[in-house]
């Protein structure tokens, strides 16, 4: 079997259009703006190339965003007051700090601090616990896990009764996940480093989703015939076939072994990636939204 390709990339482009529309018209129905502020402390190359690609599609939606870009050396009260500032900016619906933070920083003092309503990272304990909950329509839900179930969903159809396994358990994307898949109501496995036999742990499912780490960890054999594969991981390995001192992105999966066996597989990059941008603006609309009391939109809906 040869996998079909996931565009994660087109599906990203046509749902920040309907996005802007949806954007556009709550600005001329309501006069609200939905602002998004991004914050990113110290000088990560591959972050600020996120940070950069954010911006541009909250200019292509028409909202407002601000970049804070602080020093490596930002004390933690430095940056518990910018957060403070911004969840009391009425212009600002969504604040989204890039993790991980440096060190000295305690990540979950500056996570707890964002005020929920504006967490469109969902990864406020609030947000994580009306997900576990099973009240996601309330919730933030975290941009990558949403962004990957929209593309299992376009593949497979209605997941109910799926076999699933999520390999990495980690808060911003293998809990989550694991969480959502649930609440389609998969039968969830959830891997990780302690796993024993992971190859047969992945055997077993109907949809495998990868946010590990590792290059190319997840070999083509591993993959059940037929099985929808959502590679999350992002990693950048050299490239020398490409000329020296040359890299490249590659998922958590050998992409090629796997589409040999999967009936459905996303690449790195042009997968999940930009799906989480595209989910980041649905999550600020979300919340500038509620912001002017009004409901919520079904964004998988909107794609068609
Ligand atoms: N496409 C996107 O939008 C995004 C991509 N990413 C990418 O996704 C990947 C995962 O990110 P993140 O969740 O933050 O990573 P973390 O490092 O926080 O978590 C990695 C998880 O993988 C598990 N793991 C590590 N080694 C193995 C192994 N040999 N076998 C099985 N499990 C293993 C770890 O297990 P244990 O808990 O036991 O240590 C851990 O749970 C990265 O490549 C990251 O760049 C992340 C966010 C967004
Ligand atoms: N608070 C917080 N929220 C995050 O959502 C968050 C974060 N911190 N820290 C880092 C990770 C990583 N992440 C990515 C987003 C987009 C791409 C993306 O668009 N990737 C492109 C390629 C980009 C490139 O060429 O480098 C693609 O896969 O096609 C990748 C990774 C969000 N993260």
């Amino acid at each position: 079997m040869t996998a079909t390709r996931i565009d994660g990339k087109a599906i990203a482009a046509a749902l920040r259009e309907k996005i802007a529309v949806e954007g556009k018209k709550l600005i001329d129905e309501t006069g609200v703006v939905p602002g998004i502020a991004v914050v990113i402390v110290g000088e990560d190359p591959a972050s600020k190339v996120y940070v950069a690609s954010k911006g541009k599609a909250a200019n292509e939606c028409h909202f407002k965003s601000v970049e804070h870009a602080l020093p490596a050396d930002t004390s933690e009260d430095t940056l518990l007051s910018l957060v403070g500032e911004l969840n009391e900016d009425d212009s600002i619906h969504g604040i989204l700090v890039q993790l991980p933070l440096p060190d000295h920083i305690d990540e979950s003092k500056v996570l707890e601090l964002i005020r929920p309503d504006k967490d469109v990272d969902g990864f406020h304990p609030i947000n994580v616990g009306l997900l576990t909950a099973g009240a996601k329509d309330k919730a933030m839900v975290p941009c990558t896990p949403a962004g990957s179930l929209i593309l299992a969903k376009r593949s497979l159809g209605d997941l109910s009764g799926k076999s699933a396994v999520v390999v990495g358990r980690s808060n911003i994307v293998g809990k989550p996940m694991a969480a959502l898949l649930l609440a389609e109501s998969c039968t969830v496995t959830i891997a990780h480093s302690r796993t024993k036999d992971l190859p047969s742990v992945v055997k077993a499912a109907d949809i495998v989703v990868a946010a590990v780490g590792r290059p190319q960890m997840i070999k083509g054999d591993w993959i059940k015939d037929g099985a929808c594969v959502i590679d999350v991981g992002i990693n950048r390995i050299p490239a020398p076939e490409r000329g020296e001192g040359k890299t490249r992105l590659v998922g958590d999966v050998d992409y090629d072994g796997a589409a040999e066996h999967a009936g459905f597989i996303t690449p790195v990059p042009g997968g999940v990636g930009p799906m989480t941008i595209a989910l980041l603006m649905a999550n600020t609309l979300t919340s500038a939204r509620r912001a002017a009391g009004l409901e919520d939109l079904d964004y998988a809906a909107l794609l068609g």
